[in-house]
């Protein structure tokens, strides 16, 4: 059984609808990447998930219960990071951790929930949160999050604002929770990151979701390309077309060749000598999760 499960979740802001029948399940222990463009509807329905707003129509089910809007009592088994918690300026970490815990019949071991997400210390753990930066913030949000003992953790941009190591911290963190059996819905824009992060993927546009699938899935319906810079892209381009080869110009204006039967590196540069056309540069290679994303989205723009 999933452990958690939307099933046909619509909401409506006034006549827009920022979730359109949405259905996507979480298995518990998979790191789940919710992606797709700004006002997707990502936040929307990670706030629907947690309980935290109410949804129009459908039903979300969490380890077994429905989840009801409530506006004071969070779910018992779910964390999330989605709007900040409180965090207080004059108390430390410690304090945030006591302070949370409290909120919890059973919490978790508070030693050992700083010393896991790093929090602990004479760094961090004396230091009061005025102080804190950003990086030390998150941290503290996902270590609250994670007070309850939760099956499932919602994190809305957790890489947000942070320096690269703190996001490969943050990272490694969420992969040896995971490890530990505990589920996450992670929202980012910073793709390469979610790509390296994710087992799961759901991708949702304009409040519908267009796909869910494994991350290695995802990436493998990639079909490799040959990306090929020319003294004159443009008869490179028309070149390639008249050849029957699938081709287009790319983002810096190289020409993008898939590759299949009889179509490769070696192909390419003998149409272009053919066509006494200068190689200035030739890789082959497949895209990587926002190039592909990109793609989903401009087909799905097309056949629209
Ligand atoms: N409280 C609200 N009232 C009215 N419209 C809203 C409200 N919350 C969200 N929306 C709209 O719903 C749509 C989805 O917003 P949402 O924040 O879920 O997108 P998102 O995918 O999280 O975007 P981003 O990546 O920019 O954070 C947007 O068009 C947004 O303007």
């Amino acid at each position: 059984m999933s452990l958690l499960e939307l099933r046909h979740v619509s909401k409506r802001f006034g006549s827009y609808k920022a979730l359109d029948d949405v259905s996507f399940s979480v298995e518990p222990g998979r790191i789940v990447g919710l992606i797709g463009p700004n006002g997707a509807g990502k936040s929307t329905a990670m706030r629907a998930m947690t309980g935290l707003m109410r949804f129009d129509e459908g039903e979300i089910v969490f380890d077994g219960q429905p989840v009801q809007f409530s506006k004071t009592r969070a779910l018992a088994k779910m964390g999330n990071l989605i709007e900040y918690p409180s965090i207080y300026p004059n108390f430390t970490a410690r304090d945030h951790m006591k302070y949370y815990a409290m909120d919890s019949k059973d919490p978790e071991d508070i030693d050992e929930l700083m010393a896991l997400t790093g929090i602990d210390g004479d760094n961090f753990g004396k230091r009061k949160a005025k102080h804190f930066s950003l990086g030390m913030k998150q941290r503290l949000g996902i270590a609250i999050a994670l007070v309850r003992k939760p099956k499932l953790v919602i994190l809305d941009e957790p890489m947000n604002g942070l320096d690269p190591q703190s996001v490969r911290e943050i990272r490694e963190l969420i992969q040896q929770l995971s490890e530990k059996g505990i589920a996450f819905v992670v929202s980012s824009h910073i793709l390469d990151e979610l790509q390296r992060l994710a087992d799961d993927v759901v991708i949702i546009n304009k409040g519908q979701i267009i796909r869910q699938t494994t991350m290695a899935d995802f990436l493998s319906e990639n079909k490799a390309q040959v990306k090929v810079k020319t003294s004159d892209n443009e008869a490179m381009l028309e070149a390639a077309k008249a050849a029957g080869w699938q081709a287009k110009l790319g983002e810096d204006k190289d020409v993008m060749i898939t590759v299949e039967e009889g179509v490769n590196a070696q192909a390419v540069l003998r149409k272009a000598t053919a066509e006494k056309i200068d190689v200035q540069d030739i890789q082959t290679g497949t895209a990587n999760l926002e190039e592909h994303l990109m793609e989903v989205l401009s087909d799905k723009e097309k056949k629209a």
